[in-house]
């Protein structure tokens, strides 16, 4: 199975100003058991193609679609900066949400839920409302609920950026222990370059106006780590050759606010 972006190009209306070309020209794929991270400047459609690439906005032309899968509809997994979590459920009530709505009988509820929840480490806190919880513990909440329904595809938009620096290395850390476990086909969305390729089997990197496809770089070293002293001038290449890239972009970004 593969997820196929196909020449996609997304122009927002404009109403008095003329209209928007977010994207343009985007052509990728994502493999099975890929995690592949999409990073750019600010303004450059990481959000509008993440939105599209999880049929949550149509793109203007071009298509998304799932390659060599038998079901109709994909199952996505789906986590926000700002995760969503019904505030009146528990902890173990919200990762199995999506369960009930696929109508998974009550034990079979409780098997995949107990083992999500040990996954991101929340035991424990199964009964414990969203209010009670720390950020960081609401992100794991919010990432064993994406992972619960065993989705084809993992939709990752900035999943860490309201978190303070010390969590979000933690989460990162964590997340990269999960995926190793889970091996989901994974679209990160994300400003932070170290963080991308920390993370990713491959990074493209985005202009702006319009958005398009500058790089695609392979992260060519191990998964399991990446950080380690025998890699930093490599890890730090890559992320410089990155920087290089957008570089320009944000610079006119930050000139224009976004
Ligand atoms: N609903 C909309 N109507 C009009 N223009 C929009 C809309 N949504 C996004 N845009 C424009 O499309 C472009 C891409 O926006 P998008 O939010 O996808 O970028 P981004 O790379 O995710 O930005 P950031 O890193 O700041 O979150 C921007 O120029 C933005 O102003």
């Amino acid at each position: 199975m593969k997820i196929v972006i196909d020449d996609v190009e997304k122009t927002f209306k404009g109403s008095k100003k003329s209209d928007v070309t977010a994207l343009k020209n985007i052509n990728f794929a994502i493999r099975e058991e890929e995690f592949v991270a999409l990073v750019g400047p600010s303004g450059c459609g990481k959000s509008t193609l993440l939105n599209i690439v999880g049929g949550l906005m149509s793109p203007t032309n071009g298509e998304v679609y799932f390659e060599g899968m038998e079901k109709k509809r994909p199952n996505l997994g789906i986590v926000f900066q700002e995760i969503a979590l019904f505030p009146w459920r528990t902890v173990y009530e919200n990762v199995i949400y999506g369960l009930q709505e696929q109508k998974f009988s009550n034990q079979k509820q409780k098997e995949i839920g107990d083992y999500y929840i040990d996954m991101v480490g929340l035991n424990g806190f199964e009964n414990a409302l969203p209010k009670q919880l720390s950020g960081g513990m609401k992100q794991r909440a919010g990432i064993a609920r994406a992972l619960a329904i065993e989705p084809d595809l993992l939709l990752m938009d900035e999943p860490f950026s309201a978190l303070d620096e010390q969590t979000r290395t933690l989460m990162q850390e964590e997340l990269l222990t999960i995926w190793n476990r889970t091996k989901l086909s994974t679209l990160y969305v994300t400003h932070n370059i170290q963080e991308a390729v920390y993370l990713a089997d491959r990074v493209i990197v985005l202009s702006r106006h319009p958005g398009q496809i500058k790089r695609i770089i392979d992260i060519d070293l191990p998964k399991v780590g990446r950080k380690a002293e025998k890699y930093r001038t490599q890890f730090e290449e890559y992320a410089d050759q990155i920087w290089q890239l957008i570089r320009h972009d944000a610079a006119v970004a930050l000139k224009e606010g976004g």
